[in-house]
């Protein structure tokens, strides 16, 4: 499986109208060729622009979802779109909710709707996302096309930034079919080796292969910590960005994770 993860730099002074279009243009020019294209957590309103979040909310088939789902199928890739503060339906928003979720949203190479997966794990300590957004409620494991090889798919699961630290989520989600954790990101800089070796983590004790991608620059005074990484089943990095705006591609042996799933058998000592 060809993945390219576009770790994506911001800061305050970029409006958000013109970095949906660059980005849009980085999915467009560097996409082609490969079967997965990752963006970030929160790209567009900001990751921690908690301020503008409410603003900068839209619909699944708002203006961002609009400028994915046409920049997926310019380029013909599975679009992992990072996540948008999605404005729920107000058909969908009970008693005392924000209306407001951390929705990651992914397309297929049609431009289509794959899935979307609502972050269950907020961040912030009772600031930020817990008092500005919703909580999801779904843990969402789907089948992704490859864009290469036609018919073929792989089983992936969908998590978002602070969803790492809860290893049970990986595991419902192991226990659902999946051999990759896909996992967009804002995490700051100054706990950035939390984010390495949580990922390792998440890939060994799973022995899933977990793609992440984080965001870089510094903005709302956050300075990202980059550092976007694929790491096999194995736990061995196959990639890791650097600090500042980058494309990392990868080449992924799929068929590598149950291979080592059956020389080293350790999910079958799981006691339940
Ligand atoms: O857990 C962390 O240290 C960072 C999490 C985070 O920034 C987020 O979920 O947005």
């Amino acid at each position: 499986m060809r993945v390219a993860l576009i770790q994506v730099a911001y800061g305050d002074d970029e409006p958000m109208d013109a970095r949906i279009e660059r980005v849009a243009g980085l999915v467009r020019e560097h996409g082609p060729g490969h079967d997965l294209v990752v963006l970030p957590e929160l790209w567009a309103p900001g990751g921690f622009a908690y301020r503008e979040w409410a603003d900068r909310a839209q619909p699944i088939d708002g203006p961002i979802g609009q400028v994915m789902s046409a920049a997926a199928r310019d380029a013909g890739v599975t679009l992992h779109a990072g996540s948008i503060v999605e404005q729920r339906e107000s058909s969908s928003v009970a008693d005392g909710d924000h209306g407001l979720s951390n929705t990651s949203l992914v397309y297929g190479p049609d431009g289509e709707l794959i899935a979307a997966y609502r972050k269950i794990h907020r961040f912030g300590f009772g600031a930020g996302e817990p008092r500005l957004m919703d909580a999801g409620e779904e843990v969402v494991v789907v089948d992704l096309p490859l864009a290469t090889s036609p018919g073929e798919t792989v089983r992936v699961g969908l998590s978002t930034c602070y969803d790492l630290r809860f290893p049970e989520l990986y595991r419902r989600q192991l226990d659902d079919g999946a051999s990759v954790f896909l996992v967009p990101a804002a995490w700051p800089a100054p706990r950035v080796r939390h984010w390495t070796l949580l990922a390792h983590a998440r890939a060994v004790e799973n022995q899933c292969v977990v793609i992440a991608c984080n965001t870089a620059g510094t903005h709302a005074g956050t300075e990202m910590g980059g550092h976007s990484q694929v790491v096999s089943a194995k736990g061995d990095a196959l990639a890791m960005a650097g600090t500042g705006e980058e494309v990392v591609r990868v080449e992924i042996d799929l068929d590598e994770t149950a291979q080592w799933r059956e020389q080293f058998p350790v999910l079958a000592d799981r006691r339940l």
